[in-house]
């Protein structure tokens, strides 16, 4: 087996235990592909009761504990899948506080205490209440409670979950990487815990959002729980308090920068890269810093997408799309938005430079429309408005920045603030990805009534719930219901009186970056090319009805979320076939992909994606 290549230095311990792992079998089958097959195991006992993959507590039939030395480790009553999960509900239910509302929410880190031990003694049973409740609890593992669990991760960490790779391991990585037991790995989300949501800098606590988003990977993409990894790249960290705190769990130093840095990173990349050739790369939570120049430097060679730059641009988009139509106008509109954002980090400048792209190839797709659409945005940071009077201006900002006489003659200046910018501009969309709380205060929504667009739009992306920008609360009481809201993190729909309600959107990457990865799995395509991420952003965009858009509804309930991914996932891969990147994937020719009509890519998606099903085990010798 190659996992035992000549050119990798295993110590005879590790050997054992890799050994061990991967003969434990990771031949669980697709339920959807393979029907009702058996799944051969080569463990028996206790050790299939304490393997998550495998283990189905009192669900286990008496014929199975026969054949699997169970009897008598279980207690007696066998119990249907369904009722499992109704006594699993009892305890968690138990906690009636929705943990919509994060951080204040006091019940919130219980929940994911008392759903985090399911995910680890029962896989199958794990996702199977995630995905029947994932309105409820898509909140729990992930925005916004997964940012409290990171903050407080070191009196929550139990069992291990995921990989470290850390800036001790140069050198090691190459072989470290066969110690995971699993022989396929499809998805990998990596981070280096330097910007954690709107949380800053948490380490190698930063972990659990990769975690989060690989829940969501299994839950709305169907990609096989035996078959993802997080990953966390510790290369110190710069958060004073982690450096002194003696129950942190990561390497207290400093972070590397510069070479140093960028060799760890590339060290992990190739090392994962070699033992799973396949695998796709989902960068989390860089600090922006990073994050473009580790896109740049690996995107055409590998598979692998920054989902905070990329997926966030590709639900952002859709949602501009949404908010023109729901003023009553063709999307073709779009380029004649004027448009205020506040934040010009990984997040802002990907929306920027995005919708910049899909304003320009509505004007006719040339050098001309790309110049003119730039003059659609006016981008406000930390410093106020950038302007090219800017200072050391961060050369991923300056290409929107203002024209210092054009701002004079609309009375603006290098380092205007957000309120004056929105005062004189008279936006109709103000989107925000700042990660300050309440950074649209009262003073800039009511400017915001003067905007000059029929219905102006709100977006307040920042996570979590503390971060965002407003509360829907707030943005309806002020500029009545007459605009569009959306959020980062979940909000509560607003009751307006008089039998109205604002609705509140989430604007979320979640919408596509489990499409995207499922997407380019399926296809086999080498690289997550452009056209790729453009094609998830634009069936996201015209997934909503007419109907829902113009009630104020611009992005689907999260209880559509493995509905909206298959549609993503689809139209990934059909662009990937059409720009010639397919290669297929598990059997399907790329040949084959390429007859397939709109419907049969869909099916082919379904087909392909993981149930929480049990399959039958039957044991078999070593
Ligand atoms: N909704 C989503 O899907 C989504 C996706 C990605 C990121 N986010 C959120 O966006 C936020 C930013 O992420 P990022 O990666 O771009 O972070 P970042 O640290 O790279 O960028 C933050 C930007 O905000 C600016 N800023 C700070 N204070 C400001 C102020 N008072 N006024 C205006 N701008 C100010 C900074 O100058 C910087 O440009 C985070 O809270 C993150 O959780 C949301
Ligand atoms: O994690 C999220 O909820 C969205 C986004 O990736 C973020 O960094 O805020
Ligand atoms: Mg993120």
């Amino acid at each position: 087996m190659p996992i035992f290549s000549n050119h990798v230095r295993l110590s005879s311990s590790l050997l054992q235990r890799l050994k061990r792992h991967v003969t434990a079998g990771v031949h669980r089958s697709f339920t959807t592909t393979e029907g009702n097959r058996p799944t051969i195991v080569h463990k028996r006992s206790l050790d299939i009761l304490h393997d998550p993959w495998f283990n189905k507590g009192t669900a286990f039939s008496m014929t199975e504990r026969d054949r699997l030395d169970l009897r008598g480790l279980l207690p007696p009553n066998v119990m249907s899948p369904n009722l499992q999960i109704e006594r699993f509900m009892v305890d968690l239910k138990r906690l009636q506080v929705q943990a919509r509302d994060g951080p204040s929410d006091p019940n919130a880190l219980a929940k994911w205490r008392i759903l985090n031990r399911l995910h680890d003694r029962n896989e199958t049973m794990y996702y199977k209440v995630l995905i029947a409740n994932i309105e409820e609890y898509a909140p729990v593992v992930y925005t916004p409670t997964v940012g409290l669990v990171c903050q407080n991760y070191s009196g929550l960490f139990r069992r291990p979950r995921g990989m470290y790779f850390s800036a001790e391991d140069r050198g090691e990585m190459m072989s470290m990487v066969y110690n995971w037991p699993a022989e396929q790995v499809d998805m990998i989300v990596v981070t280096d815990g330097s910007r954690v949501l709107g949380l800053g800098d948490l380490g190698v606590h930063g972990i659990g959002i990769a975690i989060g988003k690989l829940d969501l990977y299994v839950a709305a993409a169907g990609i096989n729980p035996q078959r993802v990894l997080p990953v966390m790249i510790d290369v110190g960290t710069n958060n004073g308090k982690l450096l002194k705190d003696p129950l942190y769990l990561g390497l207290q130093q400093h972070r590397l920068d510069g070479d140093d840095y960028v060799a760890v990173v590339d060290e992990f990349m190739e090392a994962v890269f070699t033992r799973w050739p396949n695998v796709i790369v989902q960068f989390e939570d860089f600090q922006s810093k990073w994050a473009f120049k580790l896109l740049q430097r690996y995107r055409n060679t590998y598979r692998m997408f920054n989902d905070d730059v990329q997926g966030t641009a590709g639900v952002a988009i859709a949602g501009l799309l949404g908010a023109v139509r729901a003023q009553g106008r063709p999307m073709i509109d779009f380029p004649k938005q004027k448009i205020v954002v506040a934040g010009a980090g990984s997040a802002g400048i990907g929306v920027l430079n995005a919708a910049r792209k899909t304003m320009a190839r509505m004007l006719g797709n040339n050098e001309v429309a790309y110049e003119s659409a730039k003059s659609q945005f006016w981008v406000v940071d930390a410093k106020g408005l950038i302007t090219e009077g800017r200072e050391n201006i961060d050369p991923d900002a300056l290409p929107f920045a203002r024209n210092l006489k054009e701002m004079d003659r609309q009375g603006l200046r290098e380092g205007a603030s957000l309120v004056e910018v929105v005062k004189q501009v008279k936006p109709d969309v103000l989107l925000g990805l700042s990660a300050v709380g309440g950074l649209f205060s009262k003073e800039v929504l009511e400017a915001l009534k003067d905007s000059t667009s029929t219905r102006p739009a709100i977006f307040a992306m920042s996570n979590p719930t503390k971060n965002a920008e407003c509360t829907p609360e707030v943005a309806f009481s002020i500029l009545g219901d007459n605009i569009i809201f959306a959020s980062g993190s979940p909000f509560r729909d607003v009751d307006l009186g008089n039998g109205r309600i604002g609705h509140c959107n989430q604007g979320n990457n979640m919408y596509l970056f489990p499409g995207i990865g499922l997407g380019t799995l399926l296809s086999g395509s080498r690289v997550i090319s452009d056209g790729m991420l453009q094609a998830a952003a634009e069936r996201l965009a015209a997934y909503m009805s007419d109907d829902e858009v113009i009630q104020g509804i611009i992005f689907p309930s999260i209880s559509r979320i493995r509905d909206i991914t298959q549609e993503v996932a689809a139209a990934v891969i059909k662009e990937a076939v059409e720009e010639d990147l397919a290669e297929g994937h598990n059997g399907m020719d790329a040949r084959e992909l390429r007859k397939f009509s709109q419907n049969e890519i869909v099916e082919y998606v379904k087909k392909n994606m993981w149930n929480p099903e049990y399959p039958t085990l039957v044991y078999k010798q070593d």
